[in-house]
Formats: structure tokens, C-alpha cells, sequence
């Protein structure tokens, strides 16, 4: 009991307080994760961000606490379920980054992970459909294809949906994509920016290398696509049962969440990132979501980029990847719409 409302008095304390009216509140909700925790350091960070909320059914006041000690100017409020944590969290919230889930171990697909984060993620939608119905809201947790159609139909149910403010986070896959394509052909990485779009699981993350400036043997394609495909799967063995990415994520949440601050907040113009969207690319074959290269502008989807000529290889990987997305979207979307 004691220990109980010691928690709870604790995870209520904001942190350092000074704010600023041109920056936004950001909720960071499965703070205290393996994304969590090194992407809410990140965002710390930024000049953008007047109050960092961070909310998770554990040990967020300990990580809010250590945040708060860092000079800059942002405050951090450290949330749990107790007294309504999760209402404060959100309340005010311009953004809000969803991290909150279990990852893979070797031999899962992120479809594996339905069962577990569909439920974590609708209960947290619900949430943010009550407190902040007008923030943007960007889904980390997975599997995207389904987690970010649940988002969707829980705000449609309470009626507040905006699909110019729902993202699914694919930006790992294009950083990844830049940091492999710049080891084979030996270039930096600004020289490096790879388009990817599709959605984010095995077949249908779907690398547009010919679009790159760069020149490929086929076998150069071959093996590039399956390690953008599949990269998650390397930090998934690597880790032995421990997780998959945590710190690039973090870095790849972090970039997207700065581009629509800058987008949002600072109005900076053709800030352009890939992202899983609502979009009409693919409507007419069932496919409501889908990730291209977007702009971003004050109320989040400014513009949807069109793929671009693409080669041979490529459709093939969109043909590919087209029924796959169109089941995982349907699952989420039925999680949500019963039958
Ligand atoms: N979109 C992408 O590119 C990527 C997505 N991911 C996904 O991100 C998710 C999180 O991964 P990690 O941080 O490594 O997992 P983790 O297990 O280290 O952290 C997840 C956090 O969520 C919290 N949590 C669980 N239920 C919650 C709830 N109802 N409300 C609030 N917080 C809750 C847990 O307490 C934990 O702190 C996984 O689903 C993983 O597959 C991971 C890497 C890349
Ligand atoms: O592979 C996983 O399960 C985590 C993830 O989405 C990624 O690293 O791209």
C-alpha cells in the first residue's frame, strides 16, 4: 500500500518546468522499453518539445526523474496506471509515439505478435481518442500493418478520426536501407537515401533501389532487398532472445518525430519522410494503408508522394507485397470491427 502511493506520488511529479509556447507536448507511451527509454533521451533533445510525458505500466517515474536532470529545456512528467496516469499523460498531447508492446524472439514474425500488442495497442488508442483526439499519433508497436488499421478503426468508432494525423513509423527501414546500400557502394550515407515503401514486414518492405542514383549488379539487388526486407531479423538473432532493435528504432522514431515537430511546430516546409499511411495508392485492390514517401506540413499528411517509375524486379517485389498488406490490414481492422 505504502509503496503503492509512494509510486504513484512520484510518477506524478513533473520535471524541470521551464517551457516554451512554440514547442509541443510528446507522449512517449511505452517509455520505459527497449525503444522507449533510449528515444525519450533522444527527444529530450530537442528545442521542439516543451513537455515530455512518459507513460508505461512500469518504472517510468525513475526513467523521468533521470531525463529531468539533462539542461535542456523541456519538462518530463513520469506517468503509471495509477490515479488516472495514462488521462494525464495524454491530456494536451500534440504527439504521441507509441512504442508500448512485446517484441519478437527468434523464429517469430511480427504477425506472431497480434495476439499480444493488438489489445495493448487498441486500449491505448482509446485512450488517446478520449484525451488528445487531435494528436498525431505514430505506431511503433507491431506488427504495423495490423497495429496502425487498429488505431484507425478505434478513432473511426469514436469519431474523431483524422488520417492526415496516423502514421505508421517506417523510417528504420529506409535508415537501414541507407547505411547498406552505402557500405556496398561505398559512399556515404547522405549519398545514400534509398526510397522504401510498401509496409513493414518481410515481402512488403519493398526497396526501390533504381530510384537511388546508383547503379546495381543483379546480384547487388538481390541480396540488398533481402537484407532491407529482412534486417530485422538479423538484430532478432543477434539478440538471442533478448529483443529485436531498440537503439537504431529509437534513432529511426526519433528522426521522424523531430521531421513532423519541424513540420508541426517550427512550420518548416518539404520536410518528406516515408511513412505507412491512409492512402488511395492501392484503395482499389483493398489496400488502405501504405508507405510512400510523404510531406509533412502543420496538420501532419501534407502530401502523398506517388512511387515513381519503378523496374521489372520492383513490381515484382509490389506484386508480392500487395496481398500480403491487404491480409494484415484486414486483420487489424476486423480486430476492431467485429463481424
Ligand atoms: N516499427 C518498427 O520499425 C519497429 C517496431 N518495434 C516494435 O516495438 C515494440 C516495442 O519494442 P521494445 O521496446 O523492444 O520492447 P520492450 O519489451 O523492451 O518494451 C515495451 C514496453 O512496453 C510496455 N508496455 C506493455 N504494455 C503496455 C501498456 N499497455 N501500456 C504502456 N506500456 C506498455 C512494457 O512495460 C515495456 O516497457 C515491439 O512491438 C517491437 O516489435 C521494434 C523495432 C522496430
Ligand atoms: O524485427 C522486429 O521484430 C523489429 C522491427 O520491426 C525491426 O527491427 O524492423
Amino acid at each position: 500500500m505504502f509503496a503503492t502511493r509512494q509510486i504513484s506520488s512520484i510518477a506524478k511529479r513533473a520535471f524541470s518546468t521551464s517551457t516554451s509556447s512554440n514547442a509541443a507536448k510528446v507522449a512517449v507511451l511505452g517509455a520505459a522499453g527497449g525503444i522507449g527509454q533510449p528515444l525519450s533521451l533522444l527527444l529530450k533533445q530537442s528545442s521542439l518539445i516543451s513537455h515530455l510525458s512518459l507513460y508505461d505500466i512500469v518504472n517510468t517515474p525513475g526513467v523521468a526523474a533521470d531525463l529531468s536532470h539533462i539542461n535542456s529545456n523541456s519538462k518530463v512528467s513520469g506517468h503509471v496506471p495509477d490515479n488516472n496516469g495514462l488521462k494525464e499523460a495524454l491530456t494536451g498531447c500534440d504527439i504521441v509515439v507509441i512504442p508500448a508492446g512485446v517484441p519478437r524472439k527468434p523464429g517469430m514474425t511480427r504477425d506472431d505478435l497480434f495476439n499480444t500488442n493488438a489489445s495493448i495497442v487498441r486500449d491505448l488508442a482509446t485512450a488517446c481518442a478520449e484525451h488528445c483526439p487531435k494528436a498525431h499519433i505514430l505506431v511503433i508497436a507491431n506488427p504495423v500493418n495490423s497495429t496502425v488499421p487498429i488505431v484507425a478503426e478505434v478513432f473511426k468508432k469514436a469519431g474523431v478520426f483524422d488520417p492526415k494525423r496516423l502514421f505508421g513509423v517506417t523510417t528504420l527501414d529506409v535508415v537501414r536501407a541507407s547505411r547498406f546500400v552505402s557500405e556496398v557502394k561505398k559512399v556515404t550515407t547522405e549519398e545514400a537515401k534509398i526510397t522504401v515503401i510498401g509496409g513493414h514486414s518481410g515481402v512488403t518492405i519493398v526497396p526501390l533501389l533504381s530510384q537511388s542514383g546508383h547503379s546495381f549488379t543483379e546480384e547487388e539487388v538481390k541480396a540488398l532487398t533481402h537484407r532491407i526486407q529482412f534486417g530485422g531479423d538479423e538484430v532478432v538473432k543477434a539478440k538471442n532472445g533478448t529483443g529485436s532493435a531498440t537503439l537504431s528504432m529509437a534513432f529511426a522514431g526519433a528522426r521522424f518525430t523531430n521531421s513532423l515537430l519541424e513540420a508541426t511546430v517550427a512550420g518548416k516546409k518539404n520536410v518528406v519522410e516515408p511513412t505507412f499511411v491512409k492512402s488511395e495508392i492501392f484503395a482499389k485492390e483493398g489496400v488502405e494503408f501504405f508507405a510512400t514517401n510523404v510531406e509533412l506540413g502543420p496538420n501532419g499528411v501534407e502530401k502523398i508522394h506517388p512511387i515513381g517509375q519503378v523496374n521489372a524486379y520492383e513490381q515484382g517485389l509490389i506484386d508480392a507485397a500487395v496481398p500480403e498488406l491487404k491480409g494484415n490490414i484486414a486483420k487489424g481492422k476486423a480486430f476492431i470491427v467485429k463481424a
